[in-house]
């Protein structure tokens, strides 16, 4: 299992997703500069691993920072923050995992303990993800069966986290102990995250997986014996309403008409309470040419009005569960995910 980010001190080591599946290429980030770049650019990419880039920004940016004043360090530290927290809008880690290390940072007495501080904190959540992952993924597993086939969008794999994924998690949990899982990805237009990403990470794993392109969902649900949809999310609001990649709300409304159950694997990190609903989600909306052009190659009239939203809401009546680290709702998610909330932090 490759490991999308490795933290080195004095720089960031970032897998480039964007050159996977054929090229596997790293970019060596020493400023905030460069995270914020790699972020916007997607070569990282899902709400862990963006979560978890941005905060070790911080920590290679406080080291390699000269000032001795405390006042002055946490001033341009909130700058910082403030800067990466722009790169992208939508998935909550990004802020979460900024602020977790902001405020860490705010209980030093000297530069030098802020520094450290910052780093543990980072370290921190890089190693809970794992741990966070594994869980929800043992959860998920208990809603499936030996034989079962289930389909996805997007890439919520090992690669977006610290290891394991969320959505994929119960793929890669269930080959471990010899149960037979396979998947349906959806190529996930415009930027193919699915088709290279998730069929690359399965395949490596020697999960049974087979692309279909996004308009083939309805077709597949109707005609394959799939067990389930699962995915992975960018933010959960407080009563549930989930915002995930583009295309995810059409698979939970041809879920609920196939009968099929539609579950978010959603870590407590992405579960937004100051969120109170789906409508308050900033949705991110991407540059035109990412539906234009294909490879750089022009794909329609030059000129074209285009509307690129990355992601969409499935409101939370179409969730038949949300699969957290520690365990799994079902129904009533307002109370159940506030009560979930409250219980954090989980994993020390
Ligand atoms: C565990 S990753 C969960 C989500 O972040 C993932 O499903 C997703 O939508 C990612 O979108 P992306 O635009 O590729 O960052």
């Amino acid at each position: 299992m490759l490991r999308s980010i490795a933290y080195h001190g004095d720089h960031v080591r970032i897998l480039d997703q964007q050159r996977l599946p054929h090229d596997t290429v790293y970019v060596h980030c020493t400023t905030t500069a460069e995270v914020w770049e790699c972020i916007k650019a997607l070569k990282v990419r899902g709400a862990p691993a963006i979560g978890m880039a941005a905060a070790f920004a911080l920590a290679v940016w406080a080291n390699r920072a000269s000032t001795t004043n405390l006042t002055d360090f946490l001033a341009s530290l909130r700058r910082e923050r403030d800067y990466l927290a722009s790169s992208r809008p939508t998935a909550v880690n990004l802020f979460w995992a900024l602020d977790r290390v902001v405020a860490r940072a705010a209980t030093a007495t000297n530069v030098t303990e802020a520094r450290q501080l910052i780093e543990n904190e980072a370290l921190a959540i890089q190693k809970e993800d794992e741990d966070v992952c594994r869980r929800i993924g043992e959860h998920a597993l208990s809603l499936m069966n030996d034989g079962d086939t289930i389909l996805t969008i997007c890439n919520a794999g090992a690669i977006a986290t610290a290891r394991y994924g969320t959505a994929l998690a119960p793929l890669y949990l269930a080959k471990e102990r010899g149960i037979h899982l396979s998947a349906y990805a959806c190529e996930t237009r415009p930027l193919l995250q699915g088709s290279r990403l998730t069929v690359w990470e399965l395949q490596q794993a020697g999960v049974d997986v087979t692309l279909i392109s996004d308009n083939m969902a309805a077709h597949t649900l109707a005609t394959k014996p799939i067990s389930a949809v699962i995915v992975g999310c960018d933010r959960v609001a407080a009563n549930g309403d989930t915002a995930n990649k583009i295309g995810t709300l059409g698979l939970a409304i041809l879920a609920k008409e196939f009968g099929v159950p539609f579950y978010v694997a959603a870590p407590l990190s992405t579960i937004d309470l100051e969120t109170a609903t789906g409508d308050a989600i900033p949705i991110e909306e991407r540059a035109p040419e990412e539906i234009t052009h294909f490879h750089g190659h022009p794909v329609a009239p030059s000129g074209t009005n285009v509307f690129n939203p990355a992601f969409d809401v499935t409101p939370h009546r179409y969730i038949s569960a949300i699969i957290t680290e520690k365990g799994i709702v079902r129904d009533n998610y307002q109370e159940a995910l506030a009560g979930l909330k409250q219980s954090e932090p989980a994993l020390k």
